[in-house]
């Protein structure tokens, strides 16, 4: 049978990355999707604001919402201290299948739990499944319409405390606009837009900053 994208990036990995070796994972990946084929992760351009969020903050609780192949979640996790946890979620089981043996190629499935389904479903069960009281970091990177309801979603939750930032990929490229506009307009948070392009390319778009006020 042919292989997908996601099976041919973790071949990638595979063949030209060392196990245990988080950074590794991240060169070949962007290698692979530079020179070979384009895939949608977050990329090293983004992925460098990616990292400097994540290492200005120290989170001991990090939610991501889309996985697909693991790229972020190795770039987040190879960063947090030693007890911290990354809970990942994931709608493809294709995707999730990949990236679990990619978060294991970084040696990093101790820090990260990937959960496979939908953000809508899974957001209302996070304090009784997980044990999670609220989220130090979300990294929003999955079905870009879902950005604004999973974040009101989780306001509702009470999965947010005072200063928990959200960071949202592609809010230029797809796009976010009802995202952008209320996290922009909201006086609940304050937010900030790194500029950037899409990843491995030269088209523009950028991550938004957006700590929760309270
Ligand atoms: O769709 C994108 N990403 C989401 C994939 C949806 C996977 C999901 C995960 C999940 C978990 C929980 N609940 C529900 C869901 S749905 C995406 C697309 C592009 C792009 C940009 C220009 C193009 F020409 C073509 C694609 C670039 C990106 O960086 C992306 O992140
Ligand atoms: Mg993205």
């Amino acid at each position: 049978t042919w292989s997908t994208r996601p099976q041919r990036i973790l071949r990638a990995v595979q063949q030209s990355a060392t196990r245990g070796d988080p950074r590794s994972v991240v060169r070949a990946i962007d290698q692979f999707c530079r020179h070979k084929e384009w895939a949608m992760n977050v990329g090293d351009e983004k992925g460098c604001i990616l990292d400097s969020v994540v290492s200005e903050l120290n989170p001991s609780t990090v939610l991501e919402l889309g996985t697909y192949c693991g790229y972020s979640t190795v770039r987040i996790a190879s960063l947090l201290p030693p007890h911290a946890k990354l809970i990942t979620l994931e709608f493809n089981p294709d995707f999730a299948a990949v990236a679990r043996q990619v978060i294991a190629w970084a040696g990093l499935q101790g820090k990260v739990q990937l959960v496979e389904g939908a953000s809508g479903d899974w957001i209302p069960k996070m304090k009784e499944q997980f044990g999670v009281k609220t989220f130090d970091l979300v990294f929003l990177d999955h079905w870009k319409d879902r950005y604004l309801p999973d974040t009101k979603l989780m306001e509702e939750c009470g999965l947010l405390r005072k200063g928990s930032i959200l960071l949202a990929d592609n809010v230029i490229c797809p796009g976010t606009p009802d995202y952008l506009e209320y996290v922009r307009n909201s006086p609940r948070y304050k937010s900030q837009y790194f500029k950037s392009h899409l990843e491995y390319t030269k088209a523009e778009d950028g991550l938004e900053k957006s700590v929760f006020l309270g």
